[in-house]
């Protein structure tokens, strides 16, 4: 499954997009999530709770834990060289996650199927072996790039197709065997 021209182990893999929610650097409001390509189709990512991610005082918000694990998940698509967007994502919550923490990521894929992309995520807190705060259970669909052309509002769609950053990553993801 692991795409031959994959990033090696170890390899921190970037944002797809620079304005992404989840990994772009020149997204003020994001979650900067940096991920790093692991062994087989797997990799790691850390996120740190900010203040602006609270749900209750001092704790963040669900939806901003499964944002990270929606992220990590989605960044299994290098490995893959696919583009694919989420269809479906459970999140298990199981401790809360106090603003200040750094939640270590990992996330692999478990199954493909024609266009069906199973994976799975999980979020520790307090080090890379400790308890497990949230973990998540995926399907990706696997798009072309006109899934982004068709629906995406025209000014961003514009502005990316003129950022030759950004039509080198898109291309990255095309190139199947
Ligand atoms: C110049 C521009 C450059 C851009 C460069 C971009 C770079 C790379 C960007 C990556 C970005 C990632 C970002 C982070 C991850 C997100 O957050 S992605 C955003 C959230 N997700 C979405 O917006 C997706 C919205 N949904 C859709 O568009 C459509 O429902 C989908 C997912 C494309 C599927 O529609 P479809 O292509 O018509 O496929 P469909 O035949 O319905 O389903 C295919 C199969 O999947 C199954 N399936 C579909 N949905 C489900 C479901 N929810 N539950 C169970 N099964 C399902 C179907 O049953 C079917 O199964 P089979 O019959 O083949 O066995």
């Amino acid at each position: 499954m692991r795409h031959p021209d994959a990033p090696a182990p170890g390899e921190l893999l970037g944002a797809h997009y620079g304005q992404c929610f989840g990994c772009g650097g020149d997204q003020p409001h994001g979650l900067h999530l940096e991920a790093r390509a692991g062994e087989g189709v797997s990799l790691t990512a850390e996120f740190t709770v900010q203040p602006a991610h609270q749900g209750a005082p001092g704790l963040a918000h669900g939806g901003v834990l499964t944002s990270a694990l929606d992220e990590t998940l989605g960044s299994l698509n290098w490995l893959l060289r696919t583009i694919a967007v989420t269809g479906r994502l459970e999140t298990d919550f199981v401790r809360p996650v106090p603003v200040g923490t750094t939640l270590h990521l990992e996330a692999e894929v478990t199954a493909v199927a024609g266009r069906k992309i199973y994976s799975t995520a999980t979020g520790r807190v307090g080090g890379p072996d400790g308890p497990v705060a949230v973990r998540a259970e995926a399907l990706f669909i696997e798009v072309k790039v006109d899934h982004f052309v068709d629906h995406g509002r025209p000014e961003e769609i514009q502005a990316a197709m003129n950022d030759p950053d950004q039509v080198r990553r898109a291309r990255a993801f095309e190139v199947n065997p």
